[in-house]
């Protein structure tokens, strides 16, 4: 047994961790970094990366048969699903150096390739290591929860772990949970020509605004996704190749499964109970990412919250503050966004109309904006859409953005939030024309049009003002 002294141990070496290790280590701690699994994590392995990768794929077989409005004859892609997963691979190959064990031991981090557990409150052991830290960060992500539906176990099924490996394509892909994962996958997988069926239990997209996550259902329906939503999973059976899955009464057949239905904090492995750490289905921890034991933090999915990349990565930056400098620092929440990547994109931050009526009642504003009325949504036909936007004493508590490029529009709303910005500060922005960040200047002037152009008073004054200028 090897032991090792050191100022951070942080287990885990995806978006969180590695954001830990890389900022820790350069600013001049001794860093020891574990991971039992692929460096890069879930976002880079199973997660993020694959998914955006197979997207882009789908997407170029979905614009072939789309030209014919502009002038552009349609024709049918040949899809090679093999070839598609050869980009993904590529992609997640192109990316892995940053993340790499090479690249953090030139940052100067000891990387142990290993699970870490706690052997007791200031120490983990990793096979032949034992870990003493000044510190410790818990980054062990989440994998995908497989739910205990009748006969799952005896049918071949994917998870996002696995699908990236899948080089026939599906003749019919049937899909249990209508989340992210889910969704995006229905998607792609359709637009790849693959007959898809999404199974569920609930509402689909069913985190998001209704109104914005209709639009989304009702393209995926319109290319051929099928979409049954109230009926949970209830049994599955068959085998490679045909199978079936019972559901709400009915019975959907397919080829392929993935199963999407959510996530499990990764906390089996840790031994958490002899570091006194607390724990229920993920770890517990304070606004400020700190568990029940001083020296642990928690970061990421693990840590229980909105389960993202930027969120891990948000986290990660946040807690060097008191483990390298001894300051406070508290995780917020209203400012962080989150993009659904199927065409048209799903993007939120902050408060959803919902929420903010039910927070702020009567004083909440919603300003909106068409895509249809947007001259670049016109000129590339992508008029579905809108942006709405949650105003409270004249100040942005939330928005919501379905449409071409929302993930990337969305940010300027996390911008504003996080800075307390008035709606003043993003009608006075200047968006170059045509361009589709005009929506948020125009969802800005939409608060102000009432006010302005609507108002007995302020016509009243320019009235006055012209009745006396020169
Ligand atoms: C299909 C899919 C698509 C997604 N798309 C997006 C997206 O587009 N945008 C977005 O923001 N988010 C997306 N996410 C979510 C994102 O992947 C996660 O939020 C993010 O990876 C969380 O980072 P993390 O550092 O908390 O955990 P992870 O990235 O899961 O990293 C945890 C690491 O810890 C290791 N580990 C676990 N236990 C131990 C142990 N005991 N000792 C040592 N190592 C251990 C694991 O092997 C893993 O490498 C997606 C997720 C999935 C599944
Ligand atoms: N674009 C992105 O940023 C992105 C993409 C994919 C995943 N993610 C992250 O990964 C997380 C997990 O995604 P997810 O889609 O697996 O989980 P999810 O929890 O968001 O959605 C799972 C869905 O499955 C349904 N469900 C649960 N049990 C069921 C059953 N037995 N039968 C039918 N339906 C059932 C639920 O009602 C829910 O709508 C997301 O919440 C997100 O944090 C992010």
């Amino acid at each position: 047994m090897q032991r090792i002294g050191t100022d951070l141990c942080v287990i885990g070496a995806g978006s969180g961790g590695l954001s830990v290790a890389a900022g820790a280590a350069q600013m001049g701690a001794r860093v020891v970094l574990l991971e039992g699994g692929e460096m890069g994590g879930d976002c880079l392995n199973y997660g993020c990366v694959p998914s955006k990768a197979l997207i882009a794929a789908a997407k170029h077989a979905h614009a072939m048969g789309a030209g014919a409005p502009f002038g552009v004859t349609p024709v049918t892609p040949q899809v090679d699903y093999a070839a598609a997963k050869d980009h993904v691979r590529a992609a997640i190959d192109t990316i892995a150096p940053v993340d790499s064990q090479e690249r953090f031991e030139g940052l100067g981090v000891r990387v142990i390739r290993d699970y870490g557990r706690f052997v007791s409150e200031r120490e983990v052991q990793a096979g032949e290591h034992v870990i003493r830290a000044r510190r410790f960060v818990i980054a062990t992500g989440s994998s995908p929860f497989v739910p205990p539906i009748p006969g799952l176990e005896d049918v071949p099924y994917h998870t996002n772990e696995t699908i990236w490996d899948l080089r026939e394509r599906p003749g019919h892909l049937l899909i249990v949970g209508g989340g992210p994962i889910g969704m995006e996958m229905a998607q792609a997988h359709a637009r790849l020509g693959c007959k898809v069926t999404v199974i569920e239990g609930d509402k689909a997209l069913g985190k998001d605004d209704p109104e914005a996550a209709a639009l989304v259902l009702e393209r995926l329906r319109g290319e051929g996704v099928e979409i049954v939503e109230g009926v949970q999973a209830e049994r599955v059976s068959g085998q490679a190749g045909a199978i079936a899955v019972e559901a709400g009464g009915a019975r959907h057949t397919g080829s392929h499964l993935l199963i999407a239905v959510g996530r499990k904090a990764n906390i089996a492995r840790l031994d958490l109970d002899r570091a006194g750490v607390k724990h229920d289905r993920a770890v517990e921890v304070d606004a400020r990412l700190r568990t029940a034991n001083r020296r642990v933090y928690a970061v990421g999915d693990v840590a229980g919250g909105l389960q993202f990349t930027h969120v891990a990565g948000y986290h990660g930056g946040l807690v060097i503050r008191p483990i390298l400098f001894g300051l406070p620092a508290t995780a917020k929440t209203a400012h962080l966004p989150w993009a659904t990547y199927t065409d048209p994109e799903l993007a939120q931050v902050g408060l959803t109309e919902a929420q903010a009526r039910e927070r702020h009642g009567d004083a909440v504003t919603v300003a909106r904006f068409d895509y249809a009325e947007n001259d670049r949504a016109v000129a590339e036909r992508k008029t579905d859409g809108f942006i709405k936007v949650m105003v409270v004493k004249g100040r942005p508590v939330g928005a919501t953005i379905v449409g071409a490029e929302a993930a990337n529009l969305i940010g300027l709303w996390s911008l504003a939030i996080a800075n307390r910005l008035k709606m003043s500060a993003i009608a006075a922005m200047v968006a170059p024309y045509p361009t589709l960040g005009e929506l948020n200047k125009r969802a800005a002037g939409a608060y102000f049009t009432p006010k302005l152009f609507e108002s007995p008073a302020v016509k009243r004054v320019v009235g006055l003002v012209q009745r006396w200028l020169p």
